[in-house]
């Protein structure tokens, strides 16, 4: 038995196609142009990544796209006033800073800045606040296009154990919240893990779901996973300039019933839900929503 590979370039070209008319149609009725400015500090290998795709993906949507480079040595404050500016730009619908930051920079610090309509991470407080609750402005880009990608499979997610490896901001406990939310896709029983949970082998093992986004390279292996068990590979790990997840793929593809490809999975469809917030930011900024 090989588990069947969900293939997230395909689905996130699917996306991308329906927000690409969305956008068209926005343009017609608004004369408004989607607008996201992104802010990259330094040089972290899997944002440059992810830089590159988002400024293709964007202008193929239709969607305008800026990126401020800026270097490893920016201070705290030059940061926050860069943010500032982009936050009273009404030109600008989309703020994204590239996480993570240099060492002498507070994320947390410039994550309250960013104006929560501009938000389209879903990393302020406020919009975490409100995905908490049940009632998101944005979602989460990585957490919403895991969710859509289990969705696709048809598999039945209500009362499932769902286990998360990696407890960021960004990707583990965002997910762990969509996850719990009563409805379509959601419904699971959630287990989040990380560098102090004991047992994990074990704990991972009774899971009906793994999410593995830890940045460790090919660290769920076949003996982890239950038979049938669907796996999704968030990792994005540079090995000998070869890009792998934080999935033995090989191995564990023998084992699960689907599973995500590193290149090709979680990454493309974090950028398609990225081009969604966008366009949803400028409807709100242009009282359109
Ligand atoms: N494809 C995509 O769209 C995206 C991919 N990524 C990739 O996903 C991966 C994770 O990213 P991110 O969430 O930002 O990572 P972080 O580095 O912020 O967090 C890693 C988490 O993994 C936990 N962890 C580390 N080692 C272990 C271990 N041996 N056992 C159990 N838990 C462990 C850490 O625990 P503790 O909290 O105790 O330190 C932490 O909670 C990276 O490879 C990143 O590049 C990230 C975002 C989007
Ligand atoms: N504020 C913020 N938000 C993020 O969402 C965020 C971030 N900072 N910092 C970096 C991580 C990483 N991340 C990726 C997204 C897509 C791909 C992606 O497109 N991956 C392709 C790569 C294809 C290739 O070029 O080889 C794939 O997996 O197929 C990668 C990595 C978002 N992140
Ligand atoms: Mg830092």
């Amino acid at each position: 038995m090989s588990a069947e590979i969900i293939d997230g370039k395909a689905l996130a070209a699917t996306f991308r196609g329906q927000i690409a008319d969305e956008v068209n149609q926005f343009k017609t009725q608004t004369n408004v142009v989607p607008h996201l400015t992104a802010v990259l500090v330094g040089d972290d290998p899997a944002s440059a990544v992810y830089v590159r795709n988002k400024q293709r993906s964007c202008e193929k949507a239709g969607i305008q796209s800026t990126l401020q480079r800026l270097p490893a040595e920016t201070s705290e404050a030059e940061l926050i006033s860069i943010v500032e500016s982009l936050n009273t730009d009404s030109g600008v619908h989309g703020i994204l800073v590239q996480l993570p930051l240099p060492k002498q920079i507070n994320e947390t610090a410039i994550l309250d800045v960013v104006n929560p309509l501009k938000d389209v991470d879903a990393f302020h407080p406020e919009n975490v606040g409100l995905i908490v609750q049940g009632r998101p402005r944005y979602l989460p880009c990585t957490p919403y296009g895991i969710q859509q990608m289990i969705l696709s499979t048809k598999m039945e997610t209500a009362g499932k154990h769902a286990v998360i490896l990696g407890r960021s901001e960004i990707v583990g406990k965002p997910m762990a919240m969509l996850l719990i939310q009563r409805g379509q896709g959601a419904d699971a029983t959630v287990t989040i893990c990380h560098s102090r949970t004991q047992n994990l082998n074990e704990i991972v093992k009774t899971a009906d779901i793994i999410i593995a986004a830890i940045g460790k390279p090919e660290f769920v292996t076949a003996d982890m996973v239950k038979p049938g068990a669907v796996v999704i590979d968030v990792g994005i790990n540079r090995v000998n300039d070869r890009l792998v997840g934080d999935v033995d793929f090989e191995g564990v593809k023998k084992v699960a019933s689907a599973i995500t490809p590193v290149p090709g999975g979680v990454g493309p469809m974090t950028i398609a839900m990225l081009l969604k917030n966008t366009l949803t930011a400028a409807g709100i900024q242009s009282g359109c929503q």
